[in-house]
């Protein structure tokens, strides 16, 4: 995968207070990738500096090998990206907005903005009154804004916010199209858990202004412990004979039924015990850990080693 974004120690200070603290990350073409972390962690900071609205204190960002710091016009030219709410003019078209947006950069053709419009599938309603358009065809303007000048890297920051239910996955469709289909590096900054498990492919949690882990989504269930729940017909025996053989394992009980923080290579031990010792066994089910529970793991400091 070629590396198109990359954060080398990045450090902000602001008004003495360190905000962001030495983060280093790459982002390659063809991903999408998350920035998550709660309010105030510093993801609005990060990808401040990513687009040059403000200064990076210490280190540097490069983008497609150009240095942010050093050689600004050149980097800044890969980049796409909505910060701020777009600015839009609502009582022009859609359509009147991108020409208006097109006229100053001179390089932009009448067959591109077709193809953005296409691209983000506002085809239909493009020569509309933007004060018509719900907030999900708003940020596909915006979407089709900044890829007009056909950018390597799109970023996006908080790009679900405010959005219904099918708004939110218009755009985690168009997000996913464009980074798969055009082969762009898509990053995107998030406090939504959830959505970041069904938009990205790696995500990075930030917290205190710190990276706290960088992986792939898979990954970050795969590495999270499984609670396993046991239905059996006698709990306390069945604690009895766990207990005995695994004085380690985290026991808790609920709705009758056993609760063991366990990794999936226990359980056949675990089955075998109990059927040893006559305790039937009615039911046993992984209890399904969200994304959220793992980040509360990961942020909790269970983890505070760094996979980059
Ligand atoms: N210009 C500034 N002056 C002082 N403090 C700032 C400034 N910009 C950001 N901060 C502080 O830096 C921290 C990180 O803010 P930032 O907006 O990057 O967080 P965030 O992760 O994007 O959270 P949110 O989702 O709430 O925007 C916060 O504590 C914020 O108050």
């Amino acid at each position: 995968m070629t590396e198109i974004v990359k954060l080398n120690d990045v450090t902000k200070v602001i008004k003495g207070r360190k905000i962001i603290d030495s983060i280093s990350f790459e982002v390659h073409k063809g991903e999408v990738f998350g920035f998550l972390g709660p309010n105030g962690a510093g993801k609005t900071t990060t990808i401040r500096m990513m687009v040059g609205l403000i200064g990076i204190t210490e280190g540097d960002i490069e983008i497609a090998g150009k240095s942010i710091k050093k050689d600004f016009e050149r980097a800044i030219r890969h980049i796409g990206a909505i910060v701020e709410n777009p600015e839009m003019y609502k009582f022009l078209s859609g359509y009147q907005n991108l020409i208006h947006y097109a006229r100053m950069s001179n390089v932009i053709s009448k067959e591109k903005i077709d193809e953005v419009v296409k691209l983000v599938g506002l085809t239909e309603r493009i020569h509309e009154k933007v004060k018509t358009y719900s907030l999900g065809m708003r940020q596909r303007l915006g979407l089709a804004q900044s890829l007009l000048h056909e950018p390597d890297v799109l970023i996006l920051d908080e790009p679900t916010n405010g959005l219904d239910p099918a708004g939110i996955r218009e755009i985690r469709d168009h997000l996913r199209f464009l980074a798969k289909e055009n082969n762009m590096a898509v990053i995107v900054s998030s406090h939504l858990l959830a959505e970041m498990e069904m938009m990205c492919d790696r995500i990075a949690i930030i917290q205190d202004g710190k990276l706290v882990n960088v992986q792939p989504v898979q990954h970050f269930m795969e590495g999270s412990e499984h609670t396993v729940a046991f239905e059996v017909d006698d709990a306390a025996g069945a604690i009895q004979v766990i207990t005995a053989a695994h004085p380690d394992i985290e026991i808790k009980q609920m709705d009758g039924r056993i609760l063991l923080t366990i990794s999936k290579k226990q359980v056949p031990g675990i089955v075998t015990g109990l059927v040893n010792n006559r305790i039937d066994i009615y039911s046993v089910q992984e209890v399904t850990k969200t994304l959220e529970d793992r980040f509360l793991e990961i942020t909790r400091g269970k983890e505070g080693h760094i996979h980059a």
